[in-house]
């Protein structure tokens, strides 16, 4: 069972604050255990996310069979619940009066965008990002703010008229209908629309008797010959199960051991080891003077105290950004220094850029991306692996404006920030998650302080040939080990009692925990 404490709302942003209730509880996203991945060595997506389609009379129990889907699938990764009703059209000052007088028909199929509901379907199902509207049933309107949606591996979406047109029936993996007594239906609405969508008796039941019920007749009901499976509006447990059993086959037949599949494939880096130079132009190593390598030194030194290896890594933090900085464009600019002379310098020539940290070993790369530049917007992503499985896990996503929206996100140069490419599983998921969100692959420059040649880098490379990799070594080894879970009293537990990890030899230890413990 999902209980209620272990669902949060996810790959959200911040103005669904501001939604009614009614409308953020008939949308939501929810988590239990994080997405898998959902693509496959080559970088691209493998498999949509499964969308279910749920359509019914009004006040059928659309809203709550998908509630109870979701409940049914106890641990899952993402979930959206998507309603048709945030797409109704936007309506004229003089439609909003009549609309408050029961004069217009908002059970017609023309009520409803239905291009853009097929187009933010298509991109939750393509696994892109989607910016849906709000719409308010107490004014009758369509709200200026959206709401961002990124992430889920099942979609259900339900409105009255969700299996009408043929553009979203291609959509669904599996399609319902929710059959309901018409006079339960419309005591149901009654109560629903008095107490949640401002309505009095008498306007229900007059817009019921001259919309409601005439297009529930000629254009919902028809609608259920589409349907792969028909759900009873009330007592309808034994239908719920069998469609989340359905569900979780599903998702079992899509699970693929993504990190074992990576190190197998993974060749030895291309790079000549002796002076540390790239063969691949897009894998670029510091230059390696005596100066890095003694920092190095102090950071592989299992022995250096907590206060120096903050310094030094603060230190190689702020090389690595000013070396990936030189990727960024620059336009000629002329200035006037102070003795009267123009002067033909360089102006960065970017759109957006910003700074994507992988919680939480990203975060010293971040405070270096900071000190060079300083109001630059970061945002960050959280990839755990599976504790039975090693599979990576996609658990949190907080991105700035610039990416959540598409048209902005294609201008973006991101620096996407971790402490090491190791297995390169975290950084498969969060290039592919940026690339989901329609950043260019060659406006993506990775910063991180390791390399691991016999991990996962090349696979990444061949995957993403674009995206450029800016570190200041190259290590030899990945070896997978237990760490340890520490007890109470902090003695050291037995194996199996731990967390798998690859561990980059000879490395550097765990960087965010040395750093921030
Ligand atoms: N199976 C059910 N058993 C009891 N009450 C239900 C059931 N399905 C729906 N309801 C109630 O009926 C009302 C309308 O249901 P809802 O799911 O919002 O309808 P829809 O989404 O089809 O408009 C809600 O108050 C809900 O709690
Ligand atoms: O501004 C509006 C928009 C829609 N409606 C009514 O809502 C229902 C559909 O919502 P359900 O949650 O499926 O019941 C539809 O029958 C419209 O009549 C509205 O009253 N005002």
């Amino acid at each position: 069972m999902l209980a209620e404490d272990h669902t949060h709302e996810f790959f959200d942003d911040e103005s669904q604050h501001s939604l009614e209730s009614h409308q953020s509880k008939k949308n939501t996203l929810l988590k239990s255990h994080g997405r898998p991945p959902w693509y496959g060595e080559d970088g691209l997506p493998i498999c949509d996310a499964f969308v279910i389609g749920i359509a019914g009379g009004s006040a059928s129990g659309k809203t709550h069979v998908a509630q109870q889907i979701v409940r049914s699938l106890g641990s899952v990764p993402t979930v959206v619940i998507l309603s048709q009703d945030s797409f109704y059209k936007r309506h004229t000052a003089e439609e909003i009066a009549l609309a408050h007088a029961n004069r217009i028909d908002f059970d017609h199929p023309d009520a409803i965008d239905m291009p853009m509901f097929a187009a933010c379907l298509a991109d939750l199902k393509a696994c892109r990002q989607t910016n849906i509207p709000v719409y308010s049933f107490a004014e009758h309107q369509r709200l200026n703010e959206t709401k961002y949606l990124y992430g889920a591996a099942i979609i259900i979406t339900e409105g009255i008229m969700a299996l009408h047109h043929p553009d979203l029936r291609s959509l669904y993996d599996l399609k319902v209908f929710v059959q309901c007594d018409s006079d339960l239906m419309l005591a149901r609405r009654i109560q629903r629309d008095v107490k949640e969508r401002g309505r009095s008796v008498e306007g229900v039941i007059e817009q019921y008797l001259r919309y409601v019920k005439p297009a529930f007749d000629n254009f919902v009901s028809p609608t259920a010959r589409h349907a792969d499976i028909v759900v009873p509006g009330s007592n309808n447990s034994v239908a719920i199960d069998l469609i989340s059993t359905h569900i979780r086959r599903q998702m079992t037949e899509r699970a693929r051991h993504f990190r074992k599949h990576m190190v197998s494939q993974s060749v030895e880096c291309c790079l000549s080891t002796s002076d540390g130079n790239p063969v691949s132009k897009n894998l670029i190593v510091l230059p390696q003077t005596p100066q890095l390598k003694g920092i190095y030194t102090i950071l592989r030194d299992g022995t250096s105290n907590r206060q120096d290896f903050i310094f030094f890594v603060d230190r190689l933090a702020t090389f690595l950004i000013e070396k990936a900085m030189e990727h960024l464009p620059h336009r000629p600019k002329t200035v006037t220094t102070p003795t009267g002379v123009d002067c033909i310098g360089k102006e960065l020539d970017v759109k957006n850029v910003c700074g994507v940290s992988i919680i939480r070993s990203g975060g010293p790369l971040t405070r270096g991306l900071q000190r060079v530049l300083s109001d630059v917007a970061i945002g960050s992503l959280l990839v755990q692996s599976d504790a039975n499985t090693g599979e990576p896990l996609l658990l949190h996503v907080m991105l700035p404006k610039c990416l959540r929206e598409r048209h902005l996100a294609v201008d973006t140069w991101v620096f996407l920030l971790d402490a090491q490419i190791g297995t390169a599983a975290s950084a498969f998921m969060a290039i592919r998650t940026l690339l989901d969100h329609g950043v260019q692959q060659d406006h993506i420059i990775f910063v991180t302080f390791l390399v691991a040649r016999a991990g996962g880098v090349t696979v990444l490379q061949r995957a993403f040939p674009k995206v450029k990799i800016v570190t200041g070594a190259v290590d030899e080894g990945l070896r997978e080990a237990w760490l340890e879970r520490y007890n109470e009293k902090g003695e050291g537990q037995s194996e199996g009692d731990g967390r798998k990890v690859w561990i980059v030899e000879p490395g550097m230890g765990q960087i965010g925990d040395r750093y921030y413990l």
